[in-house]
């Protein structure tokens, strides 16, 4: 893969390191990418684990022409002022952060940045990731298909209107999470049912790999694929009457909504935070 550019990955924590390694996976030149971490001992690791350079931020915001910011929401502002000086008018601004919108970034950033948003999720620790990015409002199409051009060495990715971000947030970036919960689940019940754990754990997991396969490659909707294994009168009925009963579908309506709305939330401390700053640097002057 040509990689016509550099890029800077400032926080390289989970995520961060998520798609670093993806793109060195898929054939980036580990020479035109720099990561920024917090501490010393994180820089060191990922220098000597991936080949790349480690610089401050400000420093690796300068050189880059795609900057892309993976710290947690409440450390973005402190982020976007470190780098504020060193975005030049060309540089694209790429957020992998929850809840934290792209007019909110426009406005720490120098006027008219193109900034692009993003909810990614781990699955792209093994080229299965999903991804939905969408524009802020200078960015251009090609903005977008650079950003789409560096997800996509790890999985699918799709643009959508920045208004469905936090709904996009509480399904597949948060998703990965629900269904280890529900993995977790099932082998444990398989453990208390009197199976060995290592027994329990490949049966579960290989289950749900192939139920994912079967939903992506037959495109059935899931309440056909569940019929067809629920036989009348059987284990599958009498499992799924429990699971009705147990309120497990409402369970994960609420839990996504809280999801959503902890993303809005997210938001709303930075917005906080952004105007309890700017009333103390005006109160200094
Ligand atoms: N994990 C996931 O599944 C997903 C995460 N995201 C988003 O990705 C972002 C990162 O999440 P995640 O990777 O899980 O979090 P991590 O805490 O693992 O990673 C963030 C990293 O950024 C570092 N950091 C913080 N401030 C700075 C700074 N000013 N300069 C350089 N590095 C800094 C942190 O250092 P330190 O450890 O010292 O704090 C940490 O190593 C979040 O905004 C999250 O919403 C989005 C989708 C999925
Ligand atoms: O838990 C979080 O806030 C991040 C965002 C989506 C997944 N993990």
């Amino acid at each position: 893969m040509t990689q016509h550019w550099q890029l800077a990955i400032l926080g390289a924590g989970v995520m961060g390191e998520t798609v670093l390694s993806g793109l060195l996976r898929a054939g980036w030149d580990a020479g035109k990418i720099t990561v920024t971490d917090r501490r010393p001992e994180r820089q060191l690791e990922l220098q000597q684990k991936y080949g790349v350079v480690v610089l401050d931020n400000a420093e690796a915001a300068a050189a880059a022409d795609t900057v892309i910011l993976v710290v947690k929401p409440q450390d973005m502002n402190d982020l976007l002022t470190e780098i504020a000086g060193a975005i030049r008018p060309e540089t694209l601004v790429v957020s992998l952060a929850a809840g934290v919108d792209t007019a909110a970034m426009e406005s720490q950033l120098p006027s008219g940045t193109p900034v692009v948003r993003v909810m990614p999720n781990t699955p792209a620790q093994v080229d299965e990731g999903m991804a939905a990015i969408s524009p802020g409002s200078h960015a251009q199409a090609e903005h977008l298909d650079r950003v789409s051009d560096i997800l996509s060495a790890t999985g699918r990715v799709i643009t959508l209107p920045e208004r469905y971000q936090d709904a996009v947030t509480a399904i597949s970036g948060t998703g990965p999470a629900y269904l280890f919960f529900v993995v977790e689940a099932m082998i444990e019940a398989g453990v208390h049912l009197g199976l060995p754990r290592d027994t329990s754990t490949e049966l579960v997991v290989q289950t749900m790999l192939g139920s994912a396969k079967l939903l992506r490659e037959t495109g059935e909707h899931p309440t056909v694929l569940r019929e067809r294994v629920t036989s009348p009168g059987g284990t599958t009925a009498a499992a799924v009457r429990q699971l009705e009963e147990h309120r497990v579908r409402a369970a994960f309506m609420v839990a996504m909504e809280a999801a959503r709305d902890r993303s809005r939330a997210l938001a709303e401390a930075a917005r906080l935070d952004r105007e309890r700053r700017q009333a103390a640097s005006e109160a200094d002057r």
